[in-house]
């Protein structure tokens, strides 16, 4: 799939503009704080409905202004849907082909995009936090299911945190109602460890294969998943289910005590490991920003298999932060694949080099010059 137009009304710095994008590479151009990243961010909310820059969409709504607007339309191989993203201080409303979606989790997915910005490359390194919301993100997008059960269970979860706090001297029939949230919390958990279980297992495939080509044969890396249960309980989502429920049964003291969801998909992580050895530990700063290369370049191949169709890419200043090497292994994997938009304040070395034939946006001042 590739974003043929995108235009935005009084979003962030921009007040008015209508673009026409190459089902190539897009390049960006523009002094620090013009609206590079702006416009970068506008295709990410036109796919997810959110910002990865903010929480509140006040915040990507011009300051002079009360709502904004992005528009897009994206075509895909036998299709093209336009996107209509309305965001006000008290809401949003999202439309596919014109017609307004109830649900967010309808719209999401229509347009898939995978985001690298320099913070990606501590995604082997950071907290786990960083880690889930990759995950969650990426998964979200290529399936609908994965998103409402997400949904559901984060409902859930705020719920019965709110509930534990609740019960201090808690009485016997206090713990029916915790008995039952931890049975929903434990169903939709169930199914979002065993999605995310079979989509890491394809990522790492995909991920192995360009590590293994990129540190020319020499490492392998491979990924696991972090969480309290035993590897036999994690064969089926009736094994993930009962093992969660036995631990909020063991642990419900613990709990209790400390007045939090202790277990579950929200707590649980992903581990990158280099011929077996632990990345975020014992690798190098350069083994770390390939693995987390990798992946990224992985989700590609996953959501092209997933999906049926290539995302779009979103490259937030990153080529300046890889070395000539990294650079030419993502540029050749994806040129004439994959269409894409890259933020710089400068094309120079290996990129100058590597890019045929860009389309160039320059940006000043929220406008583009001609
Ligand atoms: N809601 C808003 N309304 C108006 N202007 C905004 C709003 N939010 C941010 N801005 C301004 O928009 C400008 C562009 O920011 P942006 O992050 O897109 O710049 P950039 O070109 O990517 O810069 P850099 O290269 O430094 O990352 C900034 O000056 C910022 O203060």
């Amino acid at each position: 799939m590739y974003l043929r137009d995108m235009s935005l009304r009084h979003f962030r710095n921009y007040e008015s503009v209508d673009m026409t994008f190459k089902n190539g590479i897009n390049i960006l151009l523009g002094k620090n704080a013009q609206g590079k990243t702006s416009l970068l961010e506008a295709i990410y909310v036109l796919a997810l409905a959110r910002s990865h820059r903010t929480s509140s969409d006040r915040d990507l709504i011009n300051w002079d202004a009360t709502a904004a607007q992005v528009l897009g339309c994206v075509q895909k191989q036998s299709t093209s849907v336009p996107l209509e993203l309305d965001l006000g201080k008290t809401g949003k409303r999202a439309k596919v082909n014109h017609l307004e979606q109830a649900k967010l989790s309808q719209y999401i997915g229509q347009l898939n995009v995978i985001l690298f910005a320099p913070e990606d490359l501590s995604l082997v390194k950071g907290s786990p936090q960083v880690r889930r919301r990759f995950i969650d993100m990426e998964f979200g997008q290529m399936n609908s299911r994965y998103l409402y059960n997400l949904s559901q269970y984060r409902t859930i979860l705020k719920q019965r945190n709110r509930y534990l706090k609740e019960l201090r001297n808690h009485k016997q029939s206090d713990l029916v109602l915790l008995d039952v949230l931890s049975d929903q919390l434990a169903a939709f958990g169930a199914e979002i460890i065993f999605e995310r279980l079979k989509l890491l297992k394809e990522l790492e495939h995909w991920a192995a294969a360009v590590h293994k080509e990129i540190s020319q044969g020499k490492e392998r890396l491979t990924f696991k998943y972090v969480n309290p249960l035993e590897p036999e309980q994690l064969a089926s989502t009736d094994s993930i289910y009962e093992g969660l429920k036995a631990l909020f049964e063991q642990k419900r003291e613990k709990e209790l005590f400390q007045r939090t969801t202790l277990f579950g998909p929200h707590r649980d992580d992903l581990q990158f490991f280099v011929n077996d050895k632990n990345v975020s530990t014992f690798g190098s700063q350069g083994q770390q920003r390939t693995a987390a290369l990798s992946v990224k370049l992985a989700e590609i191949n996953l959501m092209k298999e997933e999906t049926g169709e290539y995302p779009v890419l979103l490259l937030d200043d990153v080529l300046s932060e890889l070395d000539d090497s990294r650079q030419t292994h993502l540029l050749t994997a994806i040129q004439d694949k994959v269409q894409t938009f890259l933020t710089t304040t400068s094309l120079s070395g290996v990129a100058r080099q590597l890019i045929h034939d860009p389309k160039v946006f320059h940006i000043e001042n929220g406008k583009l010059l001609e």
